[in-house]
């Protein structure tokens, strides 16, 4: 049976249907659409102001490819100028073949790009010695959950370092949508109040921060990439296999088997979710070393480098109310920077990123 006709343009032969709605589409007409919803995103959340420089977390993955070429096609009716921001974690065999695709890209777009890295950044640590450091301690599958604490830091002073105003990420509809079922699963009420919404506004002096491609689904950010022949990383980071992400990730699978709304349906959930007073979590402080947001005396990324100085790496996340943490027990009493609390509701600025 031959292609049916593209539902916009009615000329050429449908080469897709839109995953959610199924719409006939030709590819142009799709990578319109798609654009045009990214940029209706932009602007009814007002993520993003005239005037704005932006800096785009670049990781060379399809995501932040995507994002990185819409926002470049958008730039100009959004009155924004790009930088991209590439952060190098120091993970071998991984991140120096996606910052090549990320190199690639900014010779290709004309875009200027900055790295920034752990090691520079952190004393000396990598991804690579975090996870030695870890390794046996019970602690190694929390090792994303790590370096989603330090690569939000490294994107903040990458940002900074490239005088932008504002930052985005290419965290799509199912990655928000895994986020919403491991701070359900984790019981953790604190970060579920707070990961909805589009982005951060920028409190305690942090630069907002939004995530423009969080309404759309993956499949379709894959079939974006596919039709505008973009040339991006698509191998798993060599960590990611122990991350408790994945159960979410096949769990969401399953679900949208059989609701194929799912994903985006878990997204607007926690838009409307509001913690009864009780649960709400106190105000945050300053942390004591690097002044960023903290529910304690160390923001994370801070108690976490703390602990890795001191042969004692930890993190508490996945702590709800009176639960465990599941990546090992809590710290002594007799610690408090070294792991600030999300039992008290949230853990700080530094972790959003991982959390929403
Ligand atoms: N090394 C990095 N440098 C800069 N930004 C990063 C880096 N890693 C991740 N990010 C930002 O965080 C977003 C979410 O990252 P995550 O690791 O969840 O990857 P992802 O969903 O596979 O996205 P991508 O396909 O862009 O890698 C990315 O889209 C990107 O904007």
């Amino acid at each position: 049976m031959p292609a049916p006709q593209c539902a916009s343009c009615h000329a050429a032969r449908a080469a897709l249907r839109r995953p959610r709605s199924g719409q006939a589409l030709c590819g142009a007409c799709f990578c319109t659409a798609f654009e045009a919803e990214v940029l209706h995103t932009v602007l009814a959340g007002r993520l993003l102001p005239p005037g704005a420089v932006v800096a785009v977390g670049a990781s060379g993955g399809k995501d932040s490819t995507v994002l990185a070429h819409v926002l470049r096609e958008l730039a100009p009716r959004l009155g924004v100028s790009l930088r991209l921001v590439a952060v190098d974690e120091g993970i071998g065999g991984y991140r120096d073949a996606a910052l090549a695709a990320v190199r690639r890209q900014a010779a290709r777009w004309d875009l200027p790009l900055t790295i920034v890295a752990y090691a520079d950044l952190f004393g000396g640590w990598t991804m690579d010695a975090v996870a030695r450091s870890t390794a046996g301690t019970g602690r190694s599958r929390a090792c994303c959950t790590f370096c989603g604490v330090l690569r939000r830091r490294a994107l903040e002073e990458g940002a900074r370092l490239v005088g932008a105003t504002h930052i985005v990420t290419g965290h799509n509809a199912d990655d928000m949508a895994e986020t919403v079922l491991m701070n359900f699963l984790r019981g953790d009420a604190g970060r579920l109040a707070r990961g909805g919404g589009l982005g951060s506004r920028g409190e305690g002096g942090a630069l907002p921060r939004c995530r423009p491609l969080q309404l759309a689904s993956q499949k379709e950010v894959v079939l974006y990439a596919h039709f505008r022949r973009l040339d991006y990383f698509s191998e798993e980071c060599v960590y990611a296999p122990e991350a408790f992400r994945g159960h979410a990730r096949h769990l969401l699978k399953l679900l949208e088997a059989a609701r194929p709304s799912a994903a985006l349906d878990l997204v607007h959930s926690a838009e409307r979710l509001a913690l009864a007073p009780a649960a709400r979590p106190p105000p945050p402080g300053a942390c004591s070393r690097c002044g960023a947001l903290a529910s304690r005396a160390l923001c994370q990324a801070c108690a976490l480098l703390n602990g890795l100085q001191r042969g004692r790496p930890r993190l508490a996340i996945g702590k709800g109310r009176g639960g465990r943490d599941e990546e090992g027990p809590p710290p002594p009493a007799s610690d408090p920077g070294s792991a600030p609390d999300p039992a008290a509701g949230h853990c700080g600025a530094a972790c959003k990123e991982r959390c929403g």
